[in-house]
């Protein structure tokens, strides 16, 4: 296949001569005049070879064909690095060359067709895009239509676009509708409209497979579909994590060039009746109240949470409850071992193949839980969950800076009540490559699986023992390693408490006025944005569930020579601390 492919030729570039090669992998082309001694070479890898078309052709702004029959222009990625990101900006290149012969230039559109679809599998051909108008600054179907949609159409992508009427019409239509032919589907909006596609998704994978989604012991299908992120909401927490930058062409490009990227989900059940999933944050306290109180404010746009996290900051709020967790193999990765998951992460490809191979049992791809559940018990600033980092513009490393986007683990993060200026430590630490775990009322930990509930533990264990009994390792032992405060065995002695005593209160000078008369017991808990209002949860990751139109993180580090070349950045870099 390669040696049928590969074409040498001399091609014309403006009014310079080049010596072209196409390598089957690569497309590369060398200044041909021997005097020039910085002559060099550009380099493109065909997988990201957008489009190539007959004649002198433009698209930007506008659409433009002079159609010479000695002309092809090709259409590629280009790099360039972003100064407000982590990630790698990526742009549309395009350069125009001129054969010796007609002969010659047919060669070349042929042979570079075929190259590109031998080597990118996965390019889609029909998309089902839903718009969110709504979303962020309100301005998704404009990105579409100037941004996104000529890059769809200069791939020979067909697009079936839906501009949404109502919040739920893209996860309900994903659920019952014809979906034949699509090979993925595209969000334009933010972390919302991203979660909607989710639920769509991964319920109609289930549905197909014949499988209970409600219940926590099964092993969920992985998605055929995959997803294609175009940011266009207030945090774009999924496409900062998963692309490192949030801009609509970037995102556009991956899609068009088929990348893919997958990506572990938390299911997160409540009884035996309901699931949602999350793959950024599911977090109570803190979190959840500052999402509860920034739904007042929807009216502000994007600065809802800076606001809503400020208020929720002065009021001062701790919360009691039990967390167990069934930690993960410490022995493959650490939340604590400052590396960071980037574009062909060592430790999501072994993850890849301890998921997806050497199963003799079919049923049993995400390995069935061994170790030992741990249990803390405390009184809670925040409790959260995330399945990657959880990047974003606010904390360009996330939540937790080490976590892995396909390792089928996710990090579990416990702050301790601490003082108002502790916290403000913590949460600062975010904006900063400053260690936000390196304090003393913090504690991270690897997980598969987590429990929370607001009654002691133990107690718990029972009252959920169907649940429980579904989860547990082999031994489906509970370990106890939290002592308990005296305000806990309180606490451990009451009912299932939603109200609370006045001894339970932690009253501050700043909760009175400002933002709330009296303090609730408990939160609520925030799941990638949306509010669960029960507080007693049961979470599983599932390890690479659903693949996104992406491929991680390009270090910077990783580009060279401007904006054409790429090194290959196959490895888990180490953090800048
Ligand atoms: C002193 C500065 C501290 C800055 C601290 C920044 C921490 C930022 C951590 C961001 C974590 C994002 C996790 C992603 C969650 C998404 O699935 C979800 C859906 O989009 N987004 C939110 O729930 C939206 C959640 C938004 C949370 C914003 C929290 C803002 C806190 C501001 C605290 C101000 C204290 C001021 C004291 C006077
Ligand atoms: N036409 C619509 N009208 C009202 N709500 C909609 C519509 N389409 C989608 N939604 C809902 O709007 C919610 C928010 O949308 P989206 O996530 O796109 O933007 P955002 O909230 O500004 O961004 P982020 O989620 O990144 O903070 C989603 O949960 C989605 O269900
Ligand atoms: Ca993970």
């Amino acid at each position: 296949m390669e040696t049928d492919l590969r074409l040498e030729s001399s091609l014309w570039v403006g009014n310079k001569r080049y010596l072209a090669v196409l390598t089957g992998w690569h497309l590369k082309w060398t200044e041909a005049e021997k005097k020039n001694p910085d002559k060099q070479t550009v380099s493109v890898p065909v997988a990201e070879v957008v489009g190539v078309e007959e004649g002198r052709v433009e698209i930007l702004p506008h659409k433009s064909v002079e159609d010479t029959d000695r002309d092809f222009t090709v259409f590629y990625v280009k790099r360039s690095s972003s100064r407000a990101s982590a990630g790698l900006l990526w742009r549309l290149g395009r350069t125009q060359f001129t054969c010796p012969s007609r002969v010659l230039r047919d060669q070349w559109i042929k042979n570079l067709r075929t190259a590109v679809k031998t080597h990118s599998p996965l390019r889609p051909h029909r998309l089902l895009v839903f718009i969110n108008p709504f979303g962020g600054k309100k301005k998704g179907r404009q990105i579409y239509h100037s941004l996104v949609a000529p890059l769809f159409e200069l791939a020979g992508i067909s697009s079936h676009v839906i501009v949404t009427e109502r919040a739920n019409q893209a996860r309900d239509h994903l659920l019952k509708k014809d979906l034949t032919g699509f090979d993925g589907v595209v969000c334009v909006g933010g972390d919302g409209m991203f979660s909607e596609i989710l639920h769509g998704v991964i319920g109609r994978t289930q549905q197909e497979a014949g499988l209970c989604e409600n219940d926590p012991a099964v092993t969920l299908q992985q998605c055929p579909l995959h997803i294609g992120i175009i940011p266009a909401g207030s945090t774009d927490c999924v496409c900062y994590a998963t692309v490192g930058v949030i801009d609509p062409v970037t995102s556009a490009l991956h899609v068009v060039i088929g990348d893919s990227q997958p990506l572990d989900v938390c299911s997160v059940h409540h009884g035996l009746g309901q699931v949602r999933y999350s793959v950024s944050l599911v977090g109570y306290g803190f979190y959840g109240d500052v999402l509860a109180e920034s739904e007042h404010h929807r009216w502000m746009g994007p600065f809802r949470y800076d606001y809503s996290g400020a208020v929720v900051f002065l009021s001062n709020r701790s919360y009691r409850g039990t967390v167990q967790y069934l930690p993960a193999d410490p022995l493959l990765s650490s939340p604590r071992d400052k590396t960071r998951c980037l574009s062909g992460c060592g430790v999501c490809a072994k993850s890849t193949e301890r998921l997806f191979t050497n199963t003799s049992d079919s049923g049993s791809q995400y390995s069935t839980y061994s170790g030992e559940w741990v249990s803390v018990d405390g009184r809670f600033k925040c409790v959260s969950l995330t399945c990657m980092s959880s990047s974003c513009a606010k904390s360009p490393l996330g939540l937790s800076p080490s976590a892995h986007l396909a390792d089928g683990t996710g990090d579990l993060i416990l702050v301790r009540d601490t003082n108002p200026l502790g916290f403000l430590k913590y949460l600062y630490r975010h904006t900063t490559t400053q260690d936000q775990f390196d304090l003393p009322f913090v504690e991270v930990h690897r997980v598969k699986a987590v429990r929370f509930s607001l009654a002691d533990g133990g107690e718990e264990a029972e009252d959920n023992a169907g649940l429980s009994g579904a989860m547990d390792g082999e031994d489906g032992a509970y370990i106890k390693n939290g002592k308990r405060s005296g305000s806990q065995q309180h606490l451990a002695g009451r009912a299932k408490g939603q109200t609370m005593t006045s001894e339970d209160k932690t009253v501050t000078p700043f909760m009175c006025g400002l933002c709330c008369s009296k303090a609730p017991a408990v939160s609520v808990w925030n799941c990638d944005g949306e509010i669960l209002p029960f507080p007693e949860i049961f979470c599983k990751i599932h390890g690479q569930l659903v693949c996104l139109y992406a491929r991680g993180i390009e270090d910077g580090a990783s580009l060279r020579d401007g904006t054409e070349e790429r090194v290959e950045c196959n490895r888990t870099c180490t953090l800048p601390r």
